[in-house]
């Protein structure tokens, strides 16, 4: 019998993720400290409409009866974020031990259920009292998040089989020191740079203390968006190089190749410091694999007037676009996979975030939700997926983006990613066409697709 075209390798990991602010709510209950997110959502105007992580999902309370809702999928893994000021409330020194024990129920209820951990260290929540002390801009960052790590690694690492220590760094840097639009709001092209590199080196650090404490694996998670330029002209060319550099290098060289890109400089100009030689040591920690959040592509063309790249994205006509403005291009996927392969060599990875929001219907019909957009964004990415596997890349998993609708950080409750529906107003939890379609994918490691 020939093998169904899109059938997975054996034991390939099926997933779904999350992350803490988006989803637990209770943000200060049991002794946990604010998080930079907690004073950000409750700063006016910068939540769209007015909404906070203060609820969200209520997970915080409700874990176990999620943790039904991702057996019901048949989830192999569940990728969830630690809130650092849970366990840590003043992010250094004491420890909360309710904090910690929220996590080590949620472990115990996933491995009760056959569900396999996987713990993010740090999805930008960090702890506001850190802040207070610079935060990624302050060096001492590095020691603070290993000695962070080091108590999650203790106190969890016996049933937690993988973790990661940062989730998109870029994302933490663009969004949260040079465009301001996510916590903590600052907007320098020279506080940027700093954050980009400490976030590294505290990845680094907490990678070595996990070699020091840690049985198991280790990685850290990168958002990639592939760029394609808008024309074959020198400027478009160079534009798409910098664009490439500036999201897809930025963080992944440092980490797997002691280097930083020289693109670097010539966006940041006189912004750019010169880092103590020593320092891309410790970032240059080996993994035990890689994390890649994909969503989408950019189509790339100079633009001397955009800062700081000098590059714009040129919107597709005629193409699928979803509720976030991004462009649906699986091509992307398989793209981005055999680009990390080439270029770092084949490291073990994830595809630890990919989904898409679309507009659902409010209207909950006999226990169904149909969501045809996400639905297809699903099998179209899955079949990519699988086309990298066929072309070699070392792919060990996928994790869906995400388990339920949620918080969409400074978007609200607005954009919906879930496989689950969620009506925050009762929190009822009900599964859309496209939970149904991943079951039967996990169920049949990928034949149906
Ligand atoms: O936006 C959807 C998710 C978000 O909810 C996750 O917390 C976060 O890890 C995440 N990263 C991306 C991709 N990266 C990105 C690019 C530009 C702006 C914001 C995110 C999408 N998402």
């Amino acid at each position: 019998m020939t093998r169904p075209r899109f059938r997975f390798p054996d034991g390939f990991h099926w997933g779904a993720a999350t992350s803490a602010y988006q989803i637990e709510g209770s943000p200060l209950a049991d002794g946990a400290g604010p998080s930079i997110w907690q004073r950000f959502a409750h700063t006016p105007g910068m939540m769209a409409n007015g909404d906070t992580g203060d609820i969200a999902c209520d997970h915080y309370h409700r874990y176990k009866a999620d943790v039904q809702l991702m057996r019901a999928l048949g989830l192999q893994g569940y990728r969830f974020s630690i809130n650092w000021a849970r366990v840590l409330p003043e992010g250094t020194g004491r420890v909360n031990p309710k904090g910690l024990d929220f996590y080590s129920r949620l472990v115990d209820e996933l491995l009760e259920n056959g569900i396999a951990p996987n713990a993010t260290l740090f999805h930008w929540d960090l702890p506001a009292a850190l802040d207070d002390r610079g935060g990624w801009l302050n060096r001492d960052v590095a020691h603070w998040f290993a000695e962070y790590a080091e108590v999650m690694f203790k106190a969890l690492d016996d049933r937690v089989p993988r973790w990661a220590t940062l989730n998109e760094p870029w994302v933490v840097t663009d969004g949260g020191y040079l465009h301001g639009a996510l916590a903590p709001g600052h907007r320098s092209k020279y506080e940027a740079p700093i954050a980009a590199h400490n976030l590294m080196r505290a990845s680094g650090a907490g990678i070595q203390a996990y070699r020091a404490h840690g049985k198991h694996e280790i990685g850290v998670v990168f958002n990639i968006e592939p760029k394609y330029p808008h024309s074959d002209s020198a400027e478009d060319l160079a534009a798409t190089r910098r664009a490439h550099a500036y999201m897809n290098q930025q963080f992944a060289d440092p980490a797997l190749l002691g280097s930083y890109p020289p693109e670097l400089k010539e966006i940041f100009g006189d912004a750019w410091p010169e880092f103590p030689a020593d320092d891309l040591k410790l970032t240059h920690q080996k993994v035990d694999f890689v994390g890649i959040n994909y969503y989408t592509r950019a189509v790339v063309k100079h633009d001397p007037n955009a800062y700081p790249l000098k590059a714009v994205p040129v919107p597709q006509p005629n193409k699928t676009y979803t509720e976030t403005g991004w462009e649906v291009f699986e091509q992307g996927l398989t793209d981005t996979l055999t680009w990390f392969k080439e270029r770092y060599g084949n490291i073990p990875l994830y595809i630890t975030e990919n989904g898409s929001a679309f507009y659902d219907p409010p209207v909950v019909e006999n226990g169904e939700l149909d969501d045809p957009l996400r639905t297809n964004y699903l099998r179209k990415h899955l079949k990519a997926l699988h086309d990298a596997i066929e072309a070699g890349v070392n792919l060990k998993g996928y994790y869906a983006w995400s388990l339920m609708d949620n918080l969409e950080w400074s978007l609200g409750f607005s954009k919906r990613f879930g496989l689950y529906h969620v009506d925050f107003a009762t929190q009822q939890r009900t599964p859309k066409a496209s939970a149904k379609l991943y079951a039967q994918v996990i169920e049949s490691n990928g034949s149906v697709l």
